[in-house]
């Protein structure tokens, strides 16, 4: 609940302000997907593919957040959500601040990422799925955590004990089993420059 006895404090600078001297929007580009499915590697990439075209930008990342800000939190259903509304959170800050942000949790309830939508204006909340079989993430394993999911030394694991629900409607769809990460890089970035964004 709100402390009714804090006031919201405008900034004087404003967001249209820093846009403009950016020269470019400022958005959440929001990867949602299994682990191991590239949020991590594809959000990483598309950052500096940005930032040598001028573009500020900034990449949360979750195994990164999860060391610090939302160190308190584990794996369960609550906590993943309460992990989400803050990451929401810091990305509106980051879009009021000018910059690009790109967010790679794995967020896998529908809810929770409508949620982040909803604090945001039009066309600020860019939900990118990045589209893997389960099967293949399993195979690039690249932190060993299906392995120990499977053997059982991991409870509530997203794909094995733990859901995930795609998107609906994503803004985005990158294809990480068919597409190269210099591939999901270029229609990011086509997707950005198609709605003048760039
Ligand atoms: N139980 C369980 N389920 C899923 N993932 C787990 C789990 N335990 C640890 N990890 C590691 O934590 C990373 C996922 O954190 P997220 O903050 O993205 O998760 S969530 O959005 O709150 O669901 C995830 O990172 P990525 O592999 O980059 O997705 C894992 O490395
Ligand atoms: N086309 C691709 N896009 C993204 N990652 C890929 C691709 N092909 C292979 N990989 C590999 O898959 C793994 C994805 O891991 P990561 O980016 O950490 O995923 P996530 O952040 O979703 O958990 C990395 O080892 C990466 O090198």
């Amino acid at each position: 609940m709100t402390n009714k006895n804090i006031v919201w404090h405008d900034q004087s600078l404003t967001k249209e302000e820093r846009r403009k001297k950016n020269g470019h929007h400022s958005s959440v580009l929001w990867f949602t997907g299994l682990s191991g499915s590239g949020k991590s590697t594809v959000a990483n990439a598309a950052a500096h593919r940005l930032f040598d075209l001028g573009v500020n930008t900034y990449v949360l990342d979750g195994d990164n957040v999860r060391h610090g800000l939302n160190k308190d939190l584990g794996f369960s259903d609550e906590a993943r959500k309460e992990n989400i509304r803050r990451i929401g959170e810091v990305a509106k800050l980051f879009v009021d601040s000018g910059q690009l942000v790109f967010t790679a949790f794995i967020s896998p309830f529908r809810e929770d990422r409508d949620t982040v939508r909803a604090l945001l204006e039009e066309g600020e909340f860019i939900e990118v799925f990045v589209e893997c079989p389960i099967e293949k993430c399993e195979e690039r394993d690249p932190k060993g955590l299906y392995k120990k999911a499977r053997a059982g030394e991991i409870p509530e694991f997203t794909g094995i004990s733990s859901p995930y629900e795609a998107p609906d409607k994503p803004e985005l769809v990158l294809n990480t089993d068919q597409y190269s990460v210099d591939e999901c890089v270029d229609q990011l970035v086509d997707y950005l420059k198609k709605n003048n964004w760039l």
